[in-house]
């Protein structure tokens, strides 16, 4: 009964809305013409789970990550969200830190006030030195599991957002903490720190997913020779090939800036920004959702080769040999 009622309450907002809403952009469009143009578009699929979670009685709807690993702020005024990544001392992304920030972006998805979102990092220096290599050296099979699954779902959560987003990106950014970024709509960047996908400098491959991230940014041949080489990008680099939008000056100018970015939609018609968002990922959103298992089969047997187990050996070797220096 209460999960049909809430059914009948968010259907009846939504087409309220639309009708509401609609006409002061000078839209002309009725709700039927809206779920056709959707599927059309063909992105109902990623409407569903929303749909799904909407049906959830309120009380369940996790609202914020109570882990300490993220932190996550709302500014009641603006609807603007704030989650900072803090695992001292570079946030490398092991599978807790992965699962308080899929909760976080899972909880903005079903919080209604959210106009949007800025991923920041807690640390004074490190936005996130990507990938924790120790879940991925001499793994554990369940945990190197759960470790992968986890960071495709945080991968769909915030490539697939429909808030807005962007990426305060406020120290080094590393493999996996440059596609974090690159998952945001907009990236705002502090000076004299590097970003790239570097996987190929560690014996690794960058998945067809974090290279899609990528080509949203930079055009192919660009990326076809970051990706091939692991280049990482100065602050200044990365500006002048589009891997960045902005420099900031520090992390509370790159906040502003951010805030700044994300209060134009203000102006823009939510569900017009969210299906056009959706459409351009729709493609690579698609793909993932098709092939996680493909994908995590792929990532299991390429780990487990002890080839790429060694070249990880004596890249954390040398992450500690110039600690030791
Ligand atoms: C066909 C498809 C198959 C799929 C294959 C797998 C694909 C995997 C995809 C993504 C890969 C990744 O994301 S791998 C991670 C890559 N990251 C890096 O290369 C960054 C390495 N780190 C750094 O360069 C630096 O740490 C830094 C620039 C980020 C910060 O430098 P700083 O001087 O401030 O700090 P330290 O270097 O002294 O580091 C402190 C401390 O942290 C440890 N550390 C650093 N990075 C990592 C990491 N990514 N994972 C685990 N641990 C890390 C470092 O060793 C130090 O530890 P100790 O204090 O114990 O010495």
């Amino acid at each position: 009964m209460l999960p049909t009622m809430m059914f009948v309450i968010d259907t009846a907002g939504l087409v309220l809305r639309l009708f509401l809403l609609l006409p002061i952009y000078r839209i002309k469009v009725n709700f039927l013409d809206f779920v056709r143009y959707a599927k059309m578009m063909n992105i109902t699929r990623q409407l569903r789970p929303s749909l799904a979670k909407a049906l959830m009685p309120t009380a369940m709807r996790a609202m914020s990550a109570d882990s300490k690993l993220v932190e996550l702020t709302m500014n009641e005024k603006t609807g603007i969200a704030t989650v900072t990544m803090n695992r001292p001392p570079v946030n490398s992304l092991n599978l807790e830190l992965l699962q308080g920030l899929l909760k976080a972006f899972e909880g903005l998805e079903d919080d209604r006030k959210c106009r949007g979102m800025i991923l920041t990092s807690s640390s004074p220096t490190v936005f996130s030195a990507g990938l924790d290599i120790m879940e991925m050296y001499k793994p554990k099979p369940d945990r190197v599991k759960e470790f992968w699954t986890t960071l495709q779902d945080v991968w769909l959560a915030l490539y697939g957002s429909s808030f807005p987003t962007v990426a305060a990106i406020n120290g080094h950014s590393p493999a996996g903490g440059c596609l974090l970024s690159l998952c945001c709509e907009y990236r705002i960047m502090c000076p004299n720190y590097s970003i790239g996908l570097n996987e190929t400098k560690l014996g690794i491959v960058a998945p067809k997913w974090f290279m899609s991230s990528m080509l949203g940014a930079i055009p192919y041949r660009e990326a076809e020779l970051a990706l091939t080489s692991g280049r990482m990008f100065s602050t200044d680099e990365a500006l002048k090939i589009g891997l960045i939008d902005e420099v900031a000056s520090d992390k509370a100018d790159a906040i502003a800036k951010s805030e700044k970015f994300l209060s134009q939609f203000a102006k823009i018609h939510p569900i017009a920004r969210k299906l056009t968002k959706l459409n351009l990922r729709h493609s690579a959103l698609e793909w993932m959702q098709e092939n996680k298992e493909l994908d995590l089969n792929i990532f299991i047997s390429f780990v487990g080769q002890p080839i790429v187990q060694k070249s990880l050996e004596k890249y954390l070797e040398g992450l500690k040999a110039k600690q030791a220096k």
